[in-house]
């Protein structure tokens, strides 16, 4: 196993970023489970690539950011600019990238537009991974309650955000993973594709094989017997 890669976790606050990564390293989040904001952890994971090799991350959790407008923005216009920009130490450093929304809050999709700009502009022509993950926080039952069977309008909302993201991330060229921070299984997937981008198997060499030229050499006719 060699290098680490740094992996940037971020998203709208309270989007489930931390339940994310402590039910993926530790596997010990439940609905009862309180989490409080988070500032800045750092989580180290080794992660099975598709190629069964093993990537090692360092996996940045990042503060939630604010949503960019309406009622519940806080802040001054160039305040949410600032918070929405990552440090840029980070992203400078960065070679993956977990966005993380809650399809059922389409501002906290809305939030990604910017920040995946961000990364863009600031990867210095670095190859960044980056994967998009819908946690869907709150399932709501499929029916209004009126008895008919027409979805719930939160399902609808959510619905739209999943086209929407479902759209933008084949147009970025990301990966959009559905998942349920409470299910560990639903987890695996989006992390193992992200490993095994992270680790691309070794370019064969352009050099000719050492012992080819010491064959070619020798049928020189101009060769020492
Ligand atoms: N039922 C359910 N609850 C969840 C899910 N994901 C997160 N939660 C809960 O929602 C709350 C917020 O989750 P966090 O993981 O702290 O969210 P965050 O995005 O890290 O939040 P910040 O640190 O404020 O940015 C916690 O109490 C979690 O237990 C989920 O998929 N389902």
């Amino acid at each position: 196993m060699g290098k680490t890669s740094r992996v940037v976790v971020c998203g709208m606050a309270g989007v489930g970023k931390t339940a994310v990564l402590e039910q993926l390293i530790y596997g010990n989040i439940t609905p009862s489970t309180e989490l409080y904001p988070t500032i800045e952890d750092i989580y180290v994971a080794s992660v099975e690539t598709e190629r069964g090799t093993r990537e090692k991350m360092r996996l940045y959790d990042t503060a939630g950011l604010p949503p960019l407008s309406g009622p519940n923005a806080g802040g001054s216009t160039q305040q949410q600019q600032q918070q929405q920009q990552l440090a840029k130490q980070l992203l400078g450093l960065t070679e993956g990238y977990v966005l993380v929304y809650d399809p059922a809050r389409p501002e906290s999709f809305e939030c990604l537009l910017p920040l995946k700009r961000d990364i863009d502009k600031n990867r210095d022509k670095k190859e960044v991974a980056v994967v998009v993950l819908a946690n869907r926080m709150r399932t709501t039952a499929n029916t209004s309650g009126s008895g008919n069977s027409a979805p719930a309008p939160a399902n609808l909302t959510a619905s739209a955000t999943l086209q929407k993201a479902n759209n933008w991330t084949l147009r970025e060229h990301m990966k959009h993973f559905e998942v349920n921070a409470m299910e560990r299984a639903s987890l695996l997937e989006p992390f193992v594709y992200l490993a095994t981008k992270l680790s691309p198997p070794p370019n064969k060499s352009t050099f000719p094989q050492l012992s080819m030229v010491r064959k070619s050499i020798s049928n020189r006719p101009d060769a020492a017997s």
